[in-house]
């Protein structure tokens, strides 16, 4: 066995001693110096390290600016000759040299002393060198080093870039990706940061080894940064390479393919993971629709606090359907809703108003709603079913109160309703209606309890506020004759009043008669005579027609020159029909052609026979002008209101009917009353018509200022409300109150009235109810743009008015016509007349709708010109009878099936088949009808004419005799005319 010494083997080694020396110090062989002797075998072990050593490639590589990475040492040459290591040493700290050392061949000899007292336990000259230490096949410490560096290093796995291009095309400053097999850092590198400063790597690499560790991550890191912005996010996460996980187990050990390729996959792995977390992590966050969270149901309904109760209600009702579905049962929702409210009210705790549907909709509403979710073949329940539910609470359920009487329009109104809604009801229920129809209270109240309504009766009796107590007979004392004067124009109506005041005044008093005032009261010696001052029987008539029964004896007045007329008769029959008492006044017999006995005569044909004739009616000659027979007239009269026994009881609040009234500018609403009974007082209160008020001044007939006024006599009375109509009932009150209420009740009750009169009619059926005999009038609503204008048009339109047409202006302002105005004229069949005004699209259309006849004008002339061609067309036709012919008959024929027929003889004119006959008996029609048939020679004809002989059948009248008349006539239309025209013309 041949020893060397360290600067021997260094020599041979090419080394210098010192690093020799080092390294085989790091063998763990003792060596002191250059000098120390190695054994062969020891020499042979150095040998081979710095065989392997040699082999091995020191790599560094710069991957950061200031990290060095060094993979592999490669030894050129052979290493000095491996000094002898103690076993104690090499126990102690296994290393890699231990491990393969004793696969070194001992140095041949060994030189080092001390060495070589260490060597003979070690190794005996020509023996194998024992192995040191069991070589682990898998894990060295160094390894373990390396493994938990890496554990301990998670920042760096965690922020390890991934580079979306290959690693090898980056620049290696900022390539971050894991070292490829060349790259990939051996256990000698992580030697580095052993616990071991004392190996080969020097305390400076270890330090830059740590730099490199804790600066990869900001290179990386700025790496990443770059790429990012130069590649899309996809092509980043595709390409990037994956660096190892912490945890996981590099396999350091096995070749260095073997475990470059575990290596990719765990990193591929690894980045994989990574990516998913990176992509999650940079991904714009997705909206995730996430399945709709049913909340539990509340276990109270919400407050609906600002809701009116009834929309509140609605909304708690329709929840609850919305909640009860299916709707079989949707019948029995209400039921369900109500008894759970308490329920619920018991849970929140608060009190809450639930409206079932019932309350809010009708019974047929409910029924039809119910019926839709029911099969059909499904009874519905009975009446007596539905009657038979349990009751529920009827809040909200609103009254209304209707008078004897209302509109279809009003009672809509009232109930919230749209007339439209009411008719539609009334028509299922059989009562066809308009808008403006009034209804009677049984009627209203069927209707309105369609729309779930009640309906109270507000009207009342007002016989019951009216009503007085009957007079006692000694209560009753003699009233003065309330007289009438009629007769024929001129026959000196005029004048017999004038010489009745002027004869009969009381001498002496002031001022005699100063005003007029439509009845006189004039004092006899033996009493009082009121008289009327009516412009004629007419008038008579139409007070009669408002039951204003107010005169009590009539003086017919025939002037004996003329003796009596048309209006005579007229005047005699209109005092007949009112039972009248008549008193005869033959007038003006100081005229020469005056003939008293031919009056007489004429008198006495209408029967009205002379007491010295044997008759019963008292006659008085009289000449008005001369004053002759005036008083003998008078006594005649209180004679006669004797025979009346005209009695009044005085003491009691007055009784009156209106005479006349006017407007009068000074003193407003103006009336002359004729107190029947009582006694009327000043400051009495009162209600006459529609109007109330209280008796602010009273005058008579001579405008003498009155404190009171007794039975029979005319007063002029001011304080009205309005101004009434002629023959109103004049009531006195005590209470104000009452008064008032009688009146609006009136007005009420005559609007009802009057709207129920017009509401059937549009503006041509208006014609045919003035042809029934109703009265005529033509409302008028009238707008116009200046007040000016307004003023001078109404005053044009109401001289329009006629006895026949009375123009009403129901409405007249200023301004465009609006909707309400429509309304109104809809509501009194009224026509709106703009002028210069106009209505916009809106009031059109319901002008359209409503059937209203708006007019636009600008020219008042045209518009009163169009004005009285509508009143024309709203008189009466005037048919002028055409008599065409006259047959007489002169044989009778009883023709079986067919009836009589009457052989005739055309007299004059012609007889037309169809045309209307009058049969005259002795100059009297004893019937008016139509002819039937007409034959000549058993053959039919159509007309007959004089001088030829006919056969004539007359419709439904059979009782023809021989010599009647045939009187065939015809009716024609001539175009009406206002009274005015003539008089104009003329
Ligand atoms: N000679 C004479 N003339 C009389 C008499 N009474 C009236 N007249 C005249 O008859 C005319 C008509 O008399 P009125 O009193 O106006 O007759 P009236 O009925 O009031 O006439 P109307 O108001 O138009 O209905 C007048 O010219 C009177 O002068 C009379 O007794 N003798």
């Amino acid at each position: 066995m041949t020893r060397m010494r360290v600067h021997e083997l260094a020599k041979e080694l090419n080394m210098n001693n010192k690093d020799l020396i080092d390294r085989i110090l790091k063998l763990g062989i003792q060596v002191k110096n250059h000098m120390s002797t190695l054994t062969e075998s020891t020499v042979e072990k150095i040998r081979q390290q710095f065989t392997e050593d040699k082999t091995e490639t020191v790599e560094e590589k710069r991957i950061g600016r200031a990290v060095i990475r060094r993979r592999k040492k490669t030894f050129e040459e052979e290493g000095p000759a491996v000094e002898a290591v103690p076993i104690e040493a090499a126990m102690a700290v296994p290393s890699v040299q231990e491990e393969i050392a004793p696969m070194v061949p001992a140095p041949p000899e060994a030189t080092a002393t001390p060495v070589a007292e260490v060597e003979p336990t070690q190794e005996e000259p020509g023996e194998e060198a024992p192995s040191p230490a069991p070589v682990h096949p898998v894990e060295t410490p160094l390894e373990k080093v390396e493994k938990v560096e890496a554990v301990e290093e998670p920042v760096h796995v965690e922020v390890t870039p991934e580079p979306s291009i290959p690693p090898e095309e980056l620049p290696r400053e900022i390539s971050s990706a894991p070292p490829t097999e060349e790259e990939t850092p051996s256990p000698a590198e992580v030697k580095a940061i052993s616990p071991e400063p004392e190996a080969q790597v020097p305390p400076s690499e270890v330090e830059e080894v740590k730099r490199e560790a804790s600066q990869e991550p900001l290179e990386a890191e700025v790496a990443r940064k770059e790429l990012e912005e130069q590649m899309p996010q996809e092509q980043l996460e595709v390409q990037a390479i994956p660096t190892p996980e912490p945890g996981e187990e590099p396999a350091a050990e096995t070749v260095a393919g073997e475990v470059a390729a575990e290596e990719e996959e765990s990193k591929a792995k690894k980045a994989k993971k990574r990516r998913r977390k990176k992509s999650r992590k940079d991904e714009p966050a997705r909206i995730i629709k996430l399945p709709d969270i049913i909340p539990p149901e509340p276990e109270e309904e919400p407050e609906l606090p600002h809701l009116a109760p009834r929309l509140q209600a609605k909304a708690v009702t329709e929840e609850k359907e919305v909640k009860e579905a299916p709707r079989k049962k949707r019948v029995k929702a209400v039921d369900e809703v109500v008894k759970e409210a308490p329920d619920r009210k018991r849970k929140g705790g608060q009190r809450k108003e639930v409206f079932v549907r019932e309350d809010l909709y009708s019974k047929k509403e409910l029924a039809a709603q119910a019926d839709r979710g029911r099969p059909k073949d499904r009874e519905r329940p009975s009446v007596e079913e539905a009657k038979a539910e349990p009751a529920v609470a009827k809040i909200g359920r609103k009254k209304i109160k209707i008078d004897e009487a209302i509109t279809v329009a009003n009672l809509a109104k009232q109930m919230g309703q749209k007339a439209g809604e009411v008719i539609k009801k009334l028509l299922l229920l059989g009562l066809p209606a308009s808008i403006n129809q009034a209804l009677d209270f049984d009627t209203a109240a069927l209707v309105a309890s369609e729309f779930d309504f009640e309906v109270e009766k507000v009207g009342f009796e007002e016989e019951e506020v009216l009503q007085t107590q009957q007079d006692r007979e000694e209560d009753l004392v003699p009233r003065p004759p309330v007289i009438t004067v009629m007769g024929h124009v001129d026959h000196g109506k005029t004048s017999l009043l004038d010489a009745i005041r002027k004869t009969n005044v009381i001498s002496g008093e002031a001022g005699g008669i100063t005003q007029h005032i439509g009845a006189y009261d004039v004092k006899l010696e033996n009493g009082h005579v009121v008289f009327l001052d009516t412009p004629g029987h007419e008038a008579f008539t139409a007070m009669r027609a408002r039951g204003a029964k107010v005169t009590d004896i009539v003086i017919l007045l025939v002037a004996a020159d003329d003796g009596v007329m048309q209006q005579t008769i007229e005047a005699i029959n209109h005092a007949k029909a009112a039972e009248v008492p008549i008193i005869v006044a033959i007038n003006k017999i100081d005229k020469p052609n005056a003939n008293v006995e031919k009056t007489k005569r004429q008198l006495a044909e209408q029967g009205l026979i002379p007491s010295e004739w044997g008759g019963d009616t008292t006659m008085v000659e009289i000449s008005a002008k001369k004053q002759i027979g005036i008083d003998e007239l008078l006594e005649m009269v209180l004679l006669q209101a004797e025979l009346l026994e005209l009695k009044a009881n005085p003491n009691k609040p007055a009784r009156g009917r209106v005479i006349e009234s006017k407007l009068d500018k000074g003193r407003g609403p103006v009336a002359t009353i004729l107190i029947q009974e009582g006694t009327l007082k000043a400051g009495d209160i009162y209600v006459c018509g529609v109007n109330s008020g209280r008796v602010r001044n009273m005058f008579n007939d001579r405008g003498k200022r009155l404190m009171s006024a007794g039975p029979s006599m005319p007063v002029e009375v001011l304080g009205f409300s309005g101004v009434p109509n002629a023959g109103d009932q004049f009531i006195v009150l005590t209470d104000e109150k009452q008064a008032k209420l009688v009146a609006e009740h009136r007005s009420l009750k005559l609007r009802e009235k009057e709207l129920t009169r017009t509401s059937k009619v549009t503006l041509e059926s208006l014609f045919d109810q003035i042809r029934e005999g109703e009265i005529k009038e033509l409302n008028v609503i009238l707008k116009t743009d200046v007040h000016g204008s307004q003023e001078a048009i109404s005053d044009s339109l109401l001289k329009l008015s006629t006895p026949e047409v009375k123009v009403n202006i129901i409405h007249n302002a200023t301004g465009a016509i609006t909707e309400t105005d429509i309304m109104l004229a809809a509501a009194s069949n009224a026509i709106v007349i703009g002028f210069n005004v106009r209505g916009d699209s809106k009031v059109l259309e319901l002008a359209e709708q409503e059937n209203v006849d708006v007019r636009y004008y600008d020219i008042i002339y045209q518009l009163l010109s169009d004005i009285r061609d509508a009143m024309v067309g709203m008189l009466e036709p005037v048919f002028q009878e055409n008599v065409l012919g006259r047959a007489e008959v002169r044989q009778t024929f009883q023709v079986p099936k067919i009836g009589m027929i009457a052989g005739s003889y055309v007299l004059d004119g012609k007889v037309e088949r169809g045309a209307k006959v009058r049969v005259l008996r002795d100059q009297v029609v004893v019937y008016d009808g139509k002819i039937g048939s007409l034959r000549r020679f058993k053959e039919d004809a159509k007309e007959v004419k004089a001088g030829f002989e006919c056969g004539i059948g007359i419709e439904n009248f059979n009782d023809i005799k021989v010599n009647d008349i045939l009187e065939v006539y015809e009716l024609k239309e001539v175009k009406p005319t206002l009274e005015g025209d003539s008089d104009k013309k003329s």
